[in-house]
């Protein structure tokens, strides 16, 4: 398929994802190291090179939106238009889409995507663009494998309908774009509400809609249980996986407290650094650069730098689990150990490991901190500073 210019592509995500649960909406939640729309908007940007984006987002989520989009390539930015607001169903957040689109400058072909999607492959968009320009309505459907069964409120079977012309039916859905903008205006004005998907809107504003084929692998995510399966399939496709160690030493110096994971634990020293001296922080920031063989936190964030006297060491490891995920990469696990005789760690361990995750933005189960003496040997065993020693593992793209 050429350029795409004449093409725009049409994202809603202004769902509130309630058979997801979860707290957050679906669609902002992270999988493998990403908000889930930033999976989709990415693959969807790749698969069309030169079309135009417009997402449709709920009023309470401008800053996610901001948070998940904000970092893309420079290239992606040019091409995304600014989010339309959603409306109270899928339709309505659709034709709000469609309204902001037009008021863009209409393109020729709009390809209408559910922001839950994140798998649409260049294979799919590339039918769905010929199937539109062939009939002017085309959506992506699969035959049953299974047996299809019509029951009764109470679950009793009343029919088996014959499967043969039966297709679920997936997006990108595509369209001539003035003909399903016409369509939405018109189900809008008769009071057509409650149409799930908008091959429904143009059957019902009297077009034919024709089937291609779809993808197995395009899955939408709907209930909770369809994040680890997303996830697994991120998660093969970053196969390079690295590990880095960092170790880092702090001096005790006067004080009544330490840093360590961005925790404040009271102490009856302090540690003594240009920054806040946060020596665990330290330690698996290095381990992260580390891992993708680019310096260390020293180079990045050099100690001659005055803008770093005192900073929160936060800030460091904040930028390095960034850097990570702008190579691709997503953290599957860190693991540090601090040595020290005091002050104990065990009672803060459980608020620097939730601290960390925080900080890192991934689950819990994906950072340990422990913690040793040295059976008063050496200069930790004397009190003199603490030292910490961290492993990050992270994953690639190969
Ligand atoms: N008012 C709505 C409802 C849905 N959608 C979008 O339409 C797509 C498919 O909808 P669905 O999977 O049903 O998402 P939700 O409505 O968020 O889920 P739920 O029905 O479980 O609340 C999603 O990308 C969703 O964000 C939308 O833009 N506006
Ligand atoms: C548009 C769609 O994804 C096509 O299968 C589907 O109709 C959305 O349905 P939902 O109930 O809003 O998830």
């Amino acid at each position: 398929m050429s350029e795409t210019s004449d093409l725009a592509i049409l994202v809603v995500a202004a769902g509130r994802g309630t058979r997801a649960g979860g707290g957050l909406p679906k669609q902002y939640r992270p999988v493998a190291g990403k908000p889930l729309l930033t999976h989709t908007v990415l693959a969807l940007l790749q698969g069309a090179p030169g079309a135009r984006l417009l997402a449709a987002i709920h009023p309470d989520d401008a800053a996610l939106y901001k948070a998940a989009l904000g970092d893309l390539p420079e290239e992606s930015h040019a091409r995304l238009l600014p989010p339309a607001l959603g409306g109270e169903t899928r339709q309505i957040s659709v034709k709000n889409g469609l309204e902001a689109l037009a008021r863009h400058g209409a393109p020729q072909i709009v390809l209408i995507h559910d922001g839950a999607r994140p798998f649409p492959n260049r294979a799919l968009i590339d039918r769905a663009q010929s199937a539109a320009r062939a009939h002017g309505a085309a959506v992506p459907g699969l035959a049953l494998t299974d047996t299809v069964k019509q029951i009764d409120t109470q679950g009793r079977i009343v029919a088996t309908p014959p499967r043969e012309s039966l297709r679920t039916v997936q997006t990108p859905q595509a369209f001539r774009f003035d003909l399903i903008l016409a369509a939405h205006r018109k189900a809008a004005e008769a009071g057509q509400a409650g149409l799930t998907d908008d091959a429904a809107i143009a059957e019902w504003a009297g077009h034919p809609v024709y089937v291609f084929e779809g993808e197995q692998t395009n899955m939408k995510i709907t209930n909770a249980q369809d994040f680890a399966v997303a996830e697994a399939k991120l998660i093969r496709a970053l196969e390079d996986v690295r590990t880095g160690q960092g170790y880092d030493v702090h001096a005790f110096g006067p004080g009544d407290h330490v840093w360590l994971g961005g925790v404040k634990v009271p102490h009856d020293q302090g540690l003594v650094g240009h920054s806040d001296a946060d020596v665990l922080s330290h330690a698996i920031t290095d381990a992260i650069y580390g891992a993708l063989g680019d310096g260390d936190i020293g180079s990045h964030f050099p100690p001659s730098d005055p803008q770093w006297r005192g900073a929160a060491s936060s800030i460091f490891l904040a930028a390095a689990v960034e850097h990570l995920r702008k190579c691709g990469g997503m953290l599957a696990h860190v693991d540090a150990t601090l040595v020290c005789e005091r002050p104990k760690i065990g009672p803060h361990r459980e608020a620097i490991r939730k601290n960390l995750a925080e900080i890192m933005s991934v689950s819990l189960d994906r950072v340990a901190v422990k913690a040793t003496t040295s059976e008063k040997l050496g200069f930790t065993g004397r009190e003199e500073g603490m030292a910490a020693l961290a492993i990050a593992t992270v994953r690639l793209p190969l």
